[in-house]
């Protein structure tokens, strides 16, 4: 036993009133400290740097292996993949990167079951436990997983070196570590007023049923989150990966499992989405949903999930958690410093091919800075270079897949015929070889044309050149278009009345709102994230918030006195 728990008094207390292991565990686990939770350093990449030797080295040890077998795990347990369906390298279409075998309905189905077997033993594992898998798994991927889930973000979903590094490694440790602190922020929240002779607590459960994960292509995290904080509270969870990262999310079951997670605890399971989602959704377990993704798929299964408690189902109401689309803004002032503000837009529009949710892709310029702006604009944009995330030299890669090159180009070239727009950079492309598209900017003439109301998820960004003396008009325009999604923005301006103005007019046009910051970038621990209105539920990814849609709270009080009497006082 250890110190802390021999001088540990509510632990000697917890062992006189339980005798059951279980209820000990669970009560005493919250009487320790974990250790707080940090951000991963980053890493630079730079030329003849240890961290990019070893990163080349991962990237050609996954290069011979392509197309790279994507085993089926089944229930913790690897099966070898019979190769029915493959996936293609996003920069060299010629290549297949990925090979895998999709699910049938029965294994979906018996997956749910495998992880409702797992459930009783997880949820009552203890909290510390639970944290210490999390918190191995964070440094398996700082450390030992770090390359090779970089090298499989980089060629399947074609990442550059620094947009891996911030993604597969760093977010993916911090969310690990943080929702440790989080979970813990939330178990420690208990009743602090009691009657005297009585006393309350809460009950963190986890909740009845299982989770369903959704996850999208452009991030690796995101799926290692939608998984991980349910399951640190005590939940199992079904996770349907997007077919685009299919490698990078086996990846990270696999850590997960080596950081000694049973194998019941969250099932992976690729595959037609619509079929898994009709086994999940047929289900009286299904308790969750946590998704993230476009916001259209998300409307669809909201609704599905309405009819199924209309129907009566389940036996309760699925919680529905989404972070989705996003029409994301930059407002340039005229007090703005201009070099500053076209730097963050390049990387905010253009790093990783616009393919974030918080890419800003629509920008409102003043008219009396435009050419200024343009200027600076066409300049740092001229060594922004296009290429294979191989090569180190290249600042933005390609875009996911044929589906997504189709519906970005076809924009492209209704845009570069259409009289309203004036085309400053890009409105070219070439997927000849990889699916590549060059930064674009077009200038509207119109505040109303409908780039700026749509979502394309890729490198083109649509502007508005104003009359300063319109700004207060022009703030009421930016909250009512973006197709009424509300995920990030940014004002750049140097004049304080401007930018809290900005702040407070725009209260709801953003979840995650920015000064003299691009839109994207978003740290775990420092800026939690997710936007409401059309983007999503807002719970936040990255804070307690989020895992509280994960929890059945339940209240107990306990009564150390006995009621004396039936009649109240005064019925005497
Ligand atoms: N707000 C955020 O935090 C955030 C983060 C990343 C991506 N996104 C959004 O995600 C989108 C890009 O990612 P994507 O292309 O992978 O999104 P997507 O909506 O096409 O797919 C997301 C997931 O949903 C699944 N899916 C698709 N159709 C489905 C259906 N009919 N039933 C059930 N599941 C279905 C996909 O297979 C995938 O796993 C963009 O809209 C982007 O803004 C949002
Ligand atoms: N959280 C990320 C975006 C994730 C969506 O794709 C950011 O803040 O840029």
């Amino acid at each position: 036993m250890s110190k802390i728990l021999r001088s540990n008094p509510l632990a000697r207390n917890s062992r006189r009133a339980f005798p059951s292991g279980v209820a000990q565990r669970r009560l005493v686990s919250t009487a320790y400290k974990l250790p707080p939770s940090y951000n991963e350093p980053n890493l630079h990449y730079r030329t003849a740097s240890p961290e990019r030797e070893k990163l080349v080295t991962a990237l050609s040890k996954l290069r011979e292996q392509l197309p790279i077998s994507v085993p089926t795990v089944k229930n913790g347990k690897e099966i070898a993949s019979k190769d029915e369906q493959h996936t293609l390298m996003p920069s060299e279409i010629a290549t297949q990167f990925a090979k895998y075998s999709p699910a049938t309905k029965q294994d979906v189905e018996a997956a749910i079951a495998a992880a409702l077997e797992a459930k009783q033993s997880w949820a009552e594992t203890s909290f510390h436990d639970r944290a210490a898998i999390f918190l191995r798994a964070a440094d398996l991927v700082s450390n030992k997983y770090r390359y090779e889930l970089m090298a499989a973000t980089m060629l399947g979903q074609g990442k550059n070196a620094w947009q891996a590094e911030i993604d597969a490694a760093a977010e993916l440790a911090d969310f690990y570590r943080f929702n440790v602190g989080f979970a813990e922020e939330i178990y420690t929240r208990q009743p602090t007023l009691h009657a005297q002779g009585q006393a309350g607590k809460t009950d963190w459960r986890p909740l009845e049923g299982f989770v369903y994960a959704v996850s999208p292509f452009n991030f690796t995290a995101i799926g290692g989150n939608l998984i991980s904080g349910p399951a640190l509270m005590g939940n199992v969870v079904l996770w349907k990966p997007s077919p685009g990262n299919i490698y990078s999310s086996y990846l990270v079951h696999k850590i997960l499992l080596e950081a000694g997670l049973p194998p019941g605890v969250i099932q992976l399971v690729n595959g037609d989405a619509e079929m898994i989602t009709d086994v999940v959704y047929e289900h009286r377990e299904f308790a969750a949903l946590n998704f993230t993704g476009s916001s259209d798929v998300f409307r669809e299964l909201y609704a599905r999930a309405g009819e199924g408690v209309r129907t009566k189902k389940y036996r309760d109401y699925p919680r529905m958690v989404a972070e989705t689309s996003g029409k994301n803004f930059h407002i340039v002032h005229n007090t703005a410093d201009i070099p500053n503000a076209v730097k963050h837009t390049i990387r905010a529009s253009f790093e990783y091919a616009g393919q974030k949710c918080s890419a800003c892709s629509r920008i409102y310029i003043p008219e009396s800075r435009a050419e200024e702006f343009w200027k600076e604009m066409k300049d740092s944009l001229s060594p922004v270079k296009v290429g294979a995330p191989e090569d180190f030299s290249s600042f933005t890669g390609p875009v996911i897949n044929d589906k997504a090159f189709k519906k970005i180009t076809t924009a492209i070239d209704s845009a570069n015929k259409d009289s309203q727009l004036e085309k400053i950079v890009g409105g070219t492309y070439d997927g000849s070889k990889g699916l590549f598209i060059e930064p674009t900017i077009y200038s509207a003439k119109t505040l109303d044309h409908p780039l700026f109301d749509q979502e394309l998820f890729g490198p083109v960004l649509v502007a508005y050149v104003y009359p300063d003396a319109e700004y207060d008009a022009l703030l009421e325009k930016i909250d009512t278009q973006g197709g009424g999604l509300a995920l990030t923005g940014a004002i750049f301006a140097s004049d304080q009345k401007v930018i809290r103005k900005t702040e407070d007019r725009l209260r709801y046009a953003a979840g995650n709102f920015y000064t003299n910051c691009k839109t994207t970038g978003a740290v775990i621990g420092q800026q939690s994230f997710g936007g409401a209105r059309g983007s999503g539920t807002n719970d936040k990814a990255g804070s307690a918030g989020m895992l509280m849609r994960f929890v059945a709270p339940r209240t107990l009080k306990e009564e150390y006195h006995k009621l004396e009497d039936v009649l109240y006082p005064h019925n005497y």
